[in-house]
């Protein structure tokens, strides 16, 4: 049986006082990208540099590919690593950064070129070897720094908000080319990110970490229809998580709600967005926040908007809120 590209166990790291990672345990198959995804300071890159060897696991064990790298050096480790500070080499031209992991790695400089070439065209770059990284645009020098990591041949690739540079135009097209290019890999991927839509564009499994503990870990489309708790719901962006009885929230997702049938519902506050208009609607549940289209704009009549709400559809979860 191949082993996982990752199988990270009961990883916990602390700062002091300050608890970054707790009992964190997450797998990555070969060829699977899994998206590390949580707020600011939740220890998402704790985690990331605890199995990259640039932190001391304080508790746990790290696995790359069947093999125990715990105790080696983060060169020693073979993973390939693209950080968003991970700043490409300014005096090699961009042939020369890209075959300088192999180089490191023993392979000769014809072989190393070859994989430097072939991890170039990966990326559709295989026209700029020659350029210096001051001569490239940032979404250029990004996908070399990717190339880099590919071309080391690592069975596991570590990604650090690797789109967090980019102008939106360009992230959104290096969504599209990166989930491309992780499945022509062939390596597992772990990707950090505080974006739940780059994540859920990117990655075929999400893991949803809250101040250092993994709360929920599924298929991406899985966790955002059906999240564990009001926190995670909220967190990946559902706009009507409201609160219910008995330390429970009621999660109304859009496709619960039926316009133009039932009673009519007072409407509190409208707004003009780039695609319709936003309504709060006061409803019994709570207040509705619903985006409506250009046509359904048309059903909003002397400030009242006719709705169901398909009760099957109605999710109702645990209230993990408070406090936060
Ligand atoms: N070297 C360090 N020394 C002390 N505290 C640290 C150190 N590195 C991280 N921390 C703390 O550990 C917690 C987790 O930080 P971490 O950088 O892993 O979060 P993150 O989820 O990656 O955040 P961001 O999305 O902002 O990068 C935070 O409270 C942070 O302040």
């Amino acid at each position: 049986m191949i082993p996982p590209a990752l199988a990270l166990h009961h990883f916990s790291k602390r700062f002091g006082p300050t608890v970054a990672a707790e009992d964190v345990t997450l797998t990555v198959a070969p060829g699977e990208t899994v998206a590390l995804l949580g707020p600011s300071g939740c220890g998402k890159s704790t985690v990331l540099r605890g199995v990259a060897g640039l932190e001391r696991v304080g508790a746990g064990r790290v696995e790359v590919a069947g093999r125990d790298v715990t105790a080696l050096a983060p060169e020693e480790r073979q993973v390939g690593l693209v950080f968003q500070d991970y700043a490409l080499f300014p005096h090699l031209n961009v042939l020369g950064n890209v075959a300088y992991g192999p180089r490191m790695r023993g392979a000769g400089r014809a072989e190393a070129e070859r994989r430097a070439r072939e991890a170039l065209a990966l990326v559709g770059l295989e026209a700029l070897g020659a350029r210096r990284p001051a001569e490239l645009s940032g979404g250029q020098a990004q996908r070399v720094a990717l190339a880099r990591a590919v071309a080391t041949g690592s069975p596991l690739l570590l990604l650090d908000e690797p789109l967090s540079n980019l102008d939106e135009q360009l992230r959104a097209r290096l969504r599209a080319d990166l989930r491309g290019l992780f499945a022509r890999v062939g390596a597992g991927v772990l990707l950090v990110t505080h974006d739940q839509r780059e994540a859920l564009a990117l990655a075929s499994r999400v893991a949803v970490m809250r101040a250092g503990r993994l709360v929920q870990v599924g298929a991406a489309a899985e966790v955002f229809a059906r999240p564990a708790t009001a926190w995670v719901a909220a967190f990946l962006g559902h706009a009507n998580v409201l609160p219910g009885p008995g330390g429970t929230a009621h999660l109304i997702p859009e496709d619960a709600v039926r316009l133009g049938e039932g009673d009519p519902h007072p409407v509190t506050a409208r707004q003009t967005t780039d695609t319709g208009t936003e309504v709060a609607v006061a409803h019994p549940l709570g207040p509705l926040t619903l985006h409506l289209s250009a046509r359904e704009t048309g059903q909003l009549q002397g400030g009242t908007l006719r709705l169901t709400l398909d009760p099957a559809r109605v999710l109702t979860l645990p209230d993990d809120r408070v406090g936060t």
